[in-house]
Parts: structure tokens; sequence; C-alpha cells
């Protein structure tokens, strides 16, 4: 639902699931990449969504790292990095968090229960210069970074914790 929310806010010609080797602020590991590729698959179907394994191929779990390897590895691309809110709310761990904010247009979907503490962070803070307005969401993938923008989207409480634990998965 955010990923069609996101092609449709955004303007995005395409959206690309990058399914992570692992988060490095989880201690859990995940299920093997083979499996979640292929439930992923099996979740989305749309012409302008691709679910990839590139973080795992390119060798590394650290988003600064993977978006310089992309734009190396495609160099007319022009990319937006897009996340939920509750990654914003501590996207100050992230590490090289500020060369990913001044590098590439960030788009931010609201998620239930992180409102707040999203729009306190010290990212939303150090950066709040370069917020877009939402009513500008479109544009933001031609925009330069810095540049951010937060959209409100219908609210689903849903983690994949939830889901798992649920036995859903
Ligand atoms: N219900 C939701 N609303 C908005 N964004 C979401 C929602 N669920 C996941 N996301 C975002 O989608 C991306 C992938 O999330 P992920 O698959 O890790 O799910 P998660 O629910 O955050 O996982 P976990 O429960 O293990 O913390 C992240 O950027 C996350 O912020
Ligand atoms: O680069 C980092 O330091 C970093 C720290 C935490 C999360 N990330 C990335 O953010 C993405 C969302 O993580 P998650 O677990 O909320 O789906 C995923 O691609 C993670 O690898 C990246």
């Amino acid at each position: 639902m955010i990923t069609r929310e996101a092609l449709k806010r955004f303007a995005l010609d395409e959206i690309w699931w990058l399914v992570s080797p692992g988060n490095p602020l989880k201690a859990n590991g995940p299920a093997p990449m083979e499996q979640r590729l292929a439930r992923a698959r099996d979740i989305i179907h749309h012409p302008n969504v691709k679910v990839t394994d590139i973080e795992a191929r390119i060798g590394t779990r650290y988003t600064a790292r993977t978006l310089r390897a992309l734009r190396r590895l495609y160099p007319g691309v022009r990319f937006v990095w897009l996340m939920g809110a509750d990654n914003l709310a501590q996207l100050d761990r992230w590490q090289e968090w500020r060369w990913i904010m001044e590098n590439i247009p960030v788009g931010v979907l609201a998620r239930p229960g992180q409102r707040i503490s999203a729009r306190m962070s010290k990212a939303a803070r150090v950066y709040d210069f370069a917020r877009m307005p939402a009513r500008m969401a479109g544009r933001l993938g031609r925009s330069d970074a810095p540049s951010w923008c937060f959209v409100n989207v219908p609210m689903v409480a849903l983690s994949s914790t939830e889901l798992r634990r649920k036995g859903k998965w």
C-alpha cells in the first residue's frame, strides 16, 4: 500500500524494494535472502515495482554505501530514498546519515505512532530548511538534495514483527 501511494504521491517512474541483507540496527538477522525475495515478489505485482537483492550483490547493508554504488551503476537515474516515518525518527543513528540527506532526495511515508517522533527527530530538525511541503511531493525526484518530503498516507498499523508473530509469514 505505501509503495503504491509513494509511486503516485512522489510521481516516481519506478520503486525498487531493496531486500536488505540485514538492517545494521536490528539485533536479529533476517530470514534467508532467497525466501524473502520470493515472498516479496508474491506480494507486489506492479509493472513499475522491482524487488531486488542488489544490496547483497553490492556487498553492503549500509544505505549510504548502497546509494553511492547505485549512482555509479546507473549514472542516468535520479534516485530518491523512501522510508517509513519510524526510520526518519532514528535516521541520525545511521552510518553517514548526513551524507544521505545531503546527496539524495528523501521521501518519508507516515506510519502510525511515529508522527511525533519523526517530526521531533534530529534529522528532521537539522534538515528543517530542506523540507518540501507535501503538496509539492510530485517534484521530489527532480529536486536537488538536500530535499525531503513527509507525506501522509492512509495509516496501516502493521509491522513485519507483528505479521511474523501472528504466523502470517
Ligand atoms: N505500516 C507501515 N507504514 C508506513 N511505513 C511502513 C510500514 N511498515 C513498514 N514501513 C516502512 O517500510 C520499510 C520496510 O519495513 P520493514 O519491512 O522492515 O517492516 P517493519 O514493520 O518496519 O519491520 P519490523 O517490524 O521488523 O521493525 C521501512 O522503511 C519501514 O519504515
Ligand atoms: O545505513 C544504515 O546505517 C542503516 C541503518 C538502519 C537501517 N538502514 C536501512 O533502512 C532500510 C529500512 O530498514 P527496515 O529494517 O526498517 O526495513 C533498510 O534498507 C536498512 O538496511 C540503514
